[in-house]
């Protein structure tokens, strides 16, 4: 493994057969939060379409950290582009190839094109947690109240 540096953390990553000649997923810009991440295979996304994208990629993250996957604001815009079951969660134990699972809700067939930068990555810190079952929860303001019981949307 490189040397993560103070602000990083370092994270196995195989690349599979079909990942050949792809870059690996990384940071645009200094500040971005979410590492790119290319499609491994050309494939059209038409209109209501689930699919798995294929990464050409293979990861082992360490334990107690996730990294979840996230929509391209832009694609989601342009082109209803995003992920159902956003932020898709890649757990520090799984060793199968990393796919993006994407959706089209746009009106018009979506073409993706191999080495196409599909939706990003953000590595997190888990906090795992163990339950304190009790007989009876501690009172509060807001009680059982949920659902758009402070109010409606408009302001207050
Ligand atoms: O967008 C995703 C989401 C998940 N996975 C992989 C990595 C993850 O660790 C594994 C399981 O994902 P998840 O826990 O969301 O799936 P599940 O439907 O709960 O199935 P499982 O029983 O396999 O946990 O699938 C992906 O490659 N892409």
């Amino acid at each position: 493994m490189p040397d993560a540096g103070p602000d990083r953390v370092g994270v196995q990553i195989k690349r599979l057969a079909h990942g050949e000649g792809l870059a690996l997923p990384s940071y645009a810009t200094s500040g971005a939060a979410g590492m790119d991440v290319l499609s491994a295979e050309d494939v059209t996304i038409t209109p209501g379409m689930r699919y798995p994208v294929e990464t050409g990629f293979a990861l082992a993250i360490p334990q107690g950290y996730e990294i979840q996957v996230r929509p391209r604001s832009g694609l989601a815009l342009k082109h209803g582009i995003t992920l159902p079951n956003t932020p898709g969660t890649i757990d520090s134990d799984y060793r199968g190839e990393l796919k993006i699972l994407l959706i089209n809700h746009g009106d018009a067939d979506f073409p993706i094109a191999r080495g196409d930068r599909i939706a990003q990555l953000v590595l997190a810190p888990v906090t795992l947690a163990v339950w304190g079952e009790v007989g009876e929860l501690d009172d509060t303001a807001r009680g059982s109240g949920g659902f758009g019981s402070t109010g409606g949307h408009a302001g207050l």
